[in-house]
């Protein structure tokens, strides 16, 4: 996925920009730290962003260049969303919600209807292209934000930028050949009211080295509603977080550049 990213990346401009758009609602988006029109604050990274189902609907408007580009996407969607899948089972048991119970009780057919929610949830791809930077000191490929979905599976090439935001220091993630950093996203956090904490992250970049990564976010479907799972709700427990949905998080974004995990405050009830 990262050596057919890259060779997208390579294509010439008029290639590329066939796929620029401000709109927010297209499946496919490419955008470009050299020419952008209206973002205030510049970034020196170019992205792709591609929306993955209903893939029958979406598959038509991902570029067909390079001309094994959906083929390898395609694959590498339904590989990372197998994968988010059984992280979501492990999350899900560790927060006491057993999913993988044999015995069919009444508790168990509404934590399988739950798997169910996630197996139809929403993915979407980010790919990152970060060309060497004459200044690296004067700008971020990425400023400090937090992934607003449930989890985002990251691909990084060998080139080291990322940075974690722990306590208070940023500490560089060494990229593992072939190995995904798992990050915490803020759908996360609110569903399970707290016990997981969505990560702040940023992305250095430096002046020899290009470096690409490959970002799968993983949430609900589009139109849930996102909230604390009533299974960790009670009258000692009370919920933190206002219910949530994608459309409160586009009209936040549409109404504000800010980065840090502001979007997730908005939603805090203290
Ligand atoms: O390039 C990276 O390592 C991080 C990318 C990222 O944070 C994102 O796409 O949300
Ligand atoms: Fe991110």
């Amino acid at each position: 996925m990262v050596d057919v990213g890259g060779r997208f990346f390579d294509l010439p401009l008029v290639e590329r920009e066939k796929h620029m758009t401000t709109d927010m609602t297209t499946p496919v988006r490419y955008g470009t730290s050299f020419n952008q029109t209206k973002d205030g604050v510049f970034c020196w990274r170019d992205f792709l962003k591609l929306v993955c189902d209903p893939l029958p609907q979406v598959l038509p408007h991902w570029p067909s260049s390079p001309s094994d580009f959906r083929e390898m996407t395609v694959k590498y969607s339904k590989e990372t969303k197998i994968l988010f899948i059984k992280l979501v089972e492990a999350i899900l048991e560790s927060l006491g919600i057993n999913v993988a119970a044999k015995n069919k009780t009444q508790q168990n057919d509404d934590d399988e209807e739950m798997l169910k929610e996630f197996e139809d949830g929403s993915q979407l791809m980010a790919v990152n292209f970060y060309p060497p930077c004459p200044n690296p000191d004067l700008t971020l490929g990425m400023p400090p934000h937090s992934d607003y979905g449930f989890l985002t599976l990251l691909l990084q090439d060998e080139v080291e930028g990322l940075q974690v935001k722990c306590n208070d220091d940023w500490v560089t993630i060494q990229p593992i050949p072939n190995a995904f950093v798992v990050n915490v996203g803020d759908h996360l956090e609110i569903f399970s009211n707290g016990k997981y904490k969505s990560v702040l992250h940023r992305v250095l970049v430096n002046s020899l080295k290009s470096r690409i990564s490959v970002a799968s976010l993983h949430s609900l479907p589009f139109n849930s509603i996102i909230k604390p799972s009533p299974k960790l709700i009670s009258e000692t427990n009370p919920s933190l977080y206002k219910d949530t949905n994608f459309a409160a998080f586009l009209e936040y974004l549409k109404s504000c550049d800010s980065t840090n995990k502001s979007f997730l405050e908005t939603r805090k009830l203290t």
